[in-house]
C-alpha cells in the first residue's frame, strides 16, 4: 500500500477541523481527494507530510509512520502544497539547482528531465517573474518530481489556471502515472475536472470523509457524473445536521 490515513482527527480552537478520515492509496492509482472549499483537504495533507500534528489517527507512507519515522517515510515522495514556491528573479533553472542541493545523490542532468517532463524545457533560462502562472504551477511539480518520486501528494494542482493551464496539467499527470509509473494523492473542490483522470475518489466534507471509492463504482446510473453524486451526499449531509441540531 502506498498510503495508509487512520482515524485522522484534528480540532483546531475554533472547532472546525477534521474528523476520524481514513483511506488507502494504491500503487498506480490517481487518487482525488474531493470537496468544497473549507471542507478539510489541506489539513489532511499537511498531516499526511508531517507538516502539522494530529490529534489522533496516524499515516503510513510506504508501510512507515510519518510522524515516527519522517525521513524513511518521505524519501519516495513529492509535494506540492498551496502556492508553488520560486525565486521570481531567477529561472526555472537556477531555481531548481537550489533544491537539488537537498538531495546529493541527484545529477544536475536531473533538472534538464524534470523540467522537459513538465514541458518547460524551452523556457528554462527565462525569469521565474516573467512566467504565466501554468507555467509557475508546472515548475511546482518540476521541483516535486525532481527527487524521481513514487508518490506525488498535489493540492489543488489546477487552482487558478485557465481551461488549456488545466488540460496540460491533467494530461501531464495522466503521462506521469502512466509512463512514470507514478501514484498520485491530488485534492481538489474541482469535481468535474478530477472525474476525467482519477481512478478512485474520496470525498470529504465537514471534516469527514463521506466516501471512498473506485470511479466505476460511485458512478452508477442512479448518479451519472461525480457532482451528482457529490451533490446527493451533500444534501444528505446537510439534512442529517439539521436534524441533530432539532
Ligand atoms: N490554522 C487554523 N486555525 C483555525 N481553523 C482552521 C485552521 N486551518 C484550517 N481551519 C479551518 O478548518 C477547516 C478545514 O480547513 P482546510 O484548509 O483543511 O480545508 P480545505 O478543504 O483545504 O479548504 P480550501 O479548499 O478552502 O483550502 C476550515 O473550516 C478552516 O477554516
Amino acid at each position: 500500500m502506498v498510503i495508509e490515513a487512520e482515524g485522522l482527527t484534528k480540532m483546531y480552537p475554533n472547532q472546525r477541523g477534521i474528523r476520524d478520515v481514513g483511506f488507502q492509496v494504491r500503487r498506480g492509482d490517481i487518487y482525488g481527494f474531493l470537496g468544497p472549499n473549507g471542507a478539510g483537504k489541506t489539513t489532511v495533507m499537511k498531516i499526511m507530510v508531517n507538516l502539522c500534528r494530529a490529534d489522533r489517527g496516524k499515516v503510513r507512507l510506504f508501510g512507515c509512520d510519518i510522524a515516527a519515522d519522517y525521513e524513511k517515510a518521505m524519501r519516495r515522495v513529492g509535494v506540492l502544497i498551496e502556492r508553488p514556491e520560486a525565486y521570481n528573479d531567477f529561472s526555472a533553472y537556477r531555481n531548481l539547482e537550489m533544491v537539488l542541493r537537498y538531495y546529493p545523490e541527484l545529477r544536475k542532468s536531473r533538472i534538464d528531465e524534470a523540467l522537459e517532463l513538465v514541458g518547460l524545457g524551452g523556457f528554462k533560462h527565462e525569469k521565474v517573474g516573467r512566467y504565466s502562472l501554468g507555467m509557475k504551477q508546472r515548475l511546482g511539480l518540476a521541483s516535486a518530481l525532481l527527487s524521481k518520486p513514487e508518490l506525488l501528494i498535489l493540492d489543488e494542482p489546477t487552482n487558478g489556471l485557465d481551461i488549456e493551464g488545466m488540460v496540460d496539467m491533467r494530461e501531464l499527470i495522466v503521462r506521469l502515472a502512466r509512463e512514470e509509473q507514478m501514484t498520485f494523492f491530488i485534492s481538489s473542490h474541482l469535481i468535474h475536472e478530477m472525474e476525467l483522470i482519477c481512478n478512485r475518489v474520496g470525498m470529504i466534507y465537514n471534516g469527514k470523509l463521506v466516501r471512498e471509492g473506485l470511479m466505476s463504482e460511485l458512478v452508477s446510473e442512479q448518479h451519472p457524473t461525480l457532482e451528482h453524486y457529490f451533490v446527493a451526499l451533500a444534501r444528505e449531509e446537510r439534512r442529517e445536521r439539521a436534524h441533530v441540531r432539532l
